[in-house]
């Protein structure tokens, strides 16, 4: 059978070589099927069947691509018994195909990385290997129906076990903390109190995914790409209450290796982080840290020993006392768990603020105000060490109009610096979608691999890059394309800083304060002036479906951003990437930019970019991107609905920008 199958291949090669030069499709290229005497040469499989059951069209794509026109293909992957390896194939069919060594292991690969099947909601067929997976995943479920079953609730109970223990460290650790200061000031004894643990739960709907889990379902091949039908994978979102992380403490498990821990005090002038990034007047909130004698507050702060800073306070992280110079990998420890991050670059100091002083005397107004200060604490505590954690600058919030400490956010708000969640039912498509370029650096897009499916082209059809050589974004693209960046898996990019086409993946360098606008609400400035081109950061949330989106009531809806690019377009333009299949909500997950108030005069702007979803499947980040060099401390703003006209419509809210442009209203 083999010599068969090689006789036919030799041949096929054969003929091929003779009618290299015909040019045209893959098709003209192909020889007769019947030779110059009359014989057979080799047999077409006849064209896909149309049976129509229930209006739905049965047939299987064997392989990763099909031929649009309806003509043949030849596969490199598979061949039949017979040798062939051409067209489409019925269900009937399907059994006789033999796949290529390599292929079938990489198949079995893909299966065997995920119980589930991924079912991505997108018109792109080409990239959902459906069939593929369908039919590896079946082959991996027969496998492992000889084996033990792997029992999901055995895993659960001892993740859950191992995070009951790790609460009981860190509540050990908190304890020992709070003993130890016995007597210091209200505000860490409180900070101490309000420390909340993490636990893993299950949520609602998800022990019901999970015992799902257990027995999945393979979703048949029509499913998988003409709905979007929720997966039976299972996920474990941790409870951990994001806005009170445990305290670090000295009982907290030491570095791993011969490392030693320090404790680092943000105001301590031992602290390598304070020592290296003091005084930064600039990255200082403006209330909290104006200074009479013109020193920088926290700078004059870090020489005293101030109650206000004990041990026990938020700021208290630990880091590797190997640190040496600026561009190290920091060990940062937080609640006995260990992050390695050889990203983060420079970090700043979450420094206290300045408490402000007491106007009246008596106990009420000063326990109001330990209060207010204490949420202001906590909720800059736990922005900041995640945005420490991706080794971005620091967040502050500032109230220089009203009593209100900060924001109101849900109490289970989880703050992202730079990523998206996922609601049930919608998965991000795994790596093997992405695209991945092998250049030593990219300096020319024309050279780079990730760029061919791009948009960005000039008009002799050459790609290029959207950021200029200092980091820059361009602004050379149309509006809606989405730019793709080099990712993580590109040769290129061991890490964002040195690939100049990652720029919207490089940690936020410019410090941002979340202030109290007077008719506003909360906005959003940076202490520091900011270039055009500057690239700040991008919107973060829970990918939700449109249709999720749609029924969100109107209040709830203040905090949505529809992944279509009709932000980008203007009232004539077409906007070419509009899938609009998903939406972003940060009312529950989000970063500093869910605060960017509307200006019909905005000096930022978005555009979208992928670099670890692949592009084309509407699921890109929205990047902002200042439009204008940017004075320190002025509200930064964006067009929530550049195209609208100032025609007052049913819904819209009385717009407060102060542009002279102003349109007059608020559209969503
Ligand atoms: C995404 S939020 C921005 C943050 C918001 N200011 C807050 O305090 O949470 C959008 C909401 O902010 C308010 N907003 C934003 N820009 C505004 C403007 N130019 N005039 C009036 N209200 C604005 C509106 O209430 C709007 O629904």
């Amino acid at each position: 059978m083999q010599d068969e199958i090689t006789e036919i291949s030799n041949k096929k090669t054969r003929d091929e070589d003779d009618n290299s030069d015909s040019g045209g499709s893959l098709f003209s290229r192909s020889p007769s099927p019947v030779t110059e005497d009359g014989k057979e040469r080799w047999r077409m499989s006849d064209p896909p069947q149309e049976i129509f059951d229930d209006g739905e069209w049965k047939f299987q794509i064997i392989g990763e691509e099909v031929d649009h026109n309806g003509q043949v293909v030849e596969w490199e992957d598979w061949y039949r018994k017979d040798g062939s390896n051409t067209t489409w194939e019925t269900a009937e069919t399907i059994s006789d195909v033999q796949w290529k060594q390599a292929r079938q292991k990489a198949r079995h690969e893909m299966a065997s990385k995920s119980l589930s099947m991924k079912v991505i909601t997108t018109t792109d067929i080409h990239n959902t290997e459906t069939h593929l997976r369908n039919d590896a995943y079946n082959e991996k479920m027969k496998k492992y129906s000889k084996q033990k079953e792997p029992n999901l609730f055995e895993q659960m109970e001892k993740l859950m076990a191992k995070h009951e223990a790790l609460d009981r460290i860190a509540a050990q650790g908190s304890a020992t903390v709070e003993r130890s200061q016995a007597g210091s000031s209200k505000v860490s004894r409180s900070s101490s109190r309000l420390s909340s643990k993490s636990s893993a739960t299950l949520l609602p709907g998800h022990a019901e995914s999970f015992a799902k889990s257990r027995h999945p379902s393979v979703p048949s091949i029509s499913h998988s790409y003409a709905s979007s039908k929720p997966s039976s994978s299972m996920t474990i979102l941790s409870s951990a209450s994001p806005l009170s992380p445990p305290l670090p403490s000295k009982s907290i498990p030491s570095l791993k290796g011969k490392e030693k821990a320090v404790i680092c005090h943000f105001s301590s002038p031992e602290c390598p982080s304070s020592r290296e990034s003091l005084p930064l007047d600039n990255h200082q909130p403006s209330s909290t840290f104006s200074s009479s004698s013109g020193e920088p507050t926290a700078y004059k702060r870090s020489k005293q020993s101030s109650p206000q800073h004990s041990d026990s306070e938020s700021s208290q992280l630990l880091f590797s006392s190997s640190n040496r110079g600026r561009k190290r990998s920091r060990h940062l420890i937080m609640s006995g768990s260990e992050v390695e991050d050889a990203d983060i670059r420079e970090i700043s100091p979450f420094i206290p603020p300045k408490v402000a002083p007491h106007k009246k005397n008596s106990a009420a107004s000063s326990s109001s105000m330990d209060d207010s200060l204490h949420r202001r604490l906590e909720l800059e505590k736990a922005w900041n060490i995640e945005a420490q954690r991706m080794g971005a600058a620091p967040i502050y919030f500032v109230n220089d109009i009203d009593d209100e400490p900060i924001p109101s956010v849900d109490p289970h708000f989880r703050y992202i610096e730079k990523s998206y969640e996922f609601a049930p039912g919608i998965e991000k498509p795994s790596d093997e979608f992405l695209l991945r370029c092998s250049c030593k650096k990219c300096t020319k897009a024309i050279y780079c691999d990730c760029q061919h499916p791009s948009f960005m082209l000039d008009e002799k059809n050459v790609p290029f890059f959207a950021y200029d050589k200092y980091g820059l974004f361009a602004f050379n693209i149309n509006k809606g394309i989405e730019v793709i960046e080099c990712n993580k898996l590109c040769k290129c990019a061991k890490s964002p800083g040195q690939c100049p086409n990652r720029v919207s993946q490089i940690p936020r360098k410019h410090p941002i304060e979340i202030f109290k606008t007077p008719t506003r609400g909360w906005g959003v400035r940076s202490t520091e002036a900011i270039k055009k081109g500057q690239v700040l950061g991008i919107y973060t949330g829970l990918v939700i479906t449109r249709e999720a989106a749609n029924a969100l009531p109107g209040p709830l809806a203040k905090y949505r951003f529809d992944l279509d690019g009709d932000e980008l377009a203007n009232e004539e333009e077409e906007n070419p990437s509009t899938l609009g299949l998903y939406s972003v909500d940060s009312r529950l997950h989000g970063n500093w930019t869910r605060f960017i108030n509307h200006s019909c005069s905005p000096n930022l702007q978005i555009y979208l970019v992928v670099h670890d979803t692949p592009p084309g499947i509407g699921l890109p980040y929205i990047a902002f991107v200042a439009n204008q060099n940017i004075p320190i401390r002025k509200e930064l703003t964006f067009d929530y609905n550049p195209g609208q006209s100032s025609t007052l419509e049913e819904g819209a809210d009385p717009c407060h920008c102060g542009s002279n442009e102003c349109r007059g209203f608020l559209f969503f």
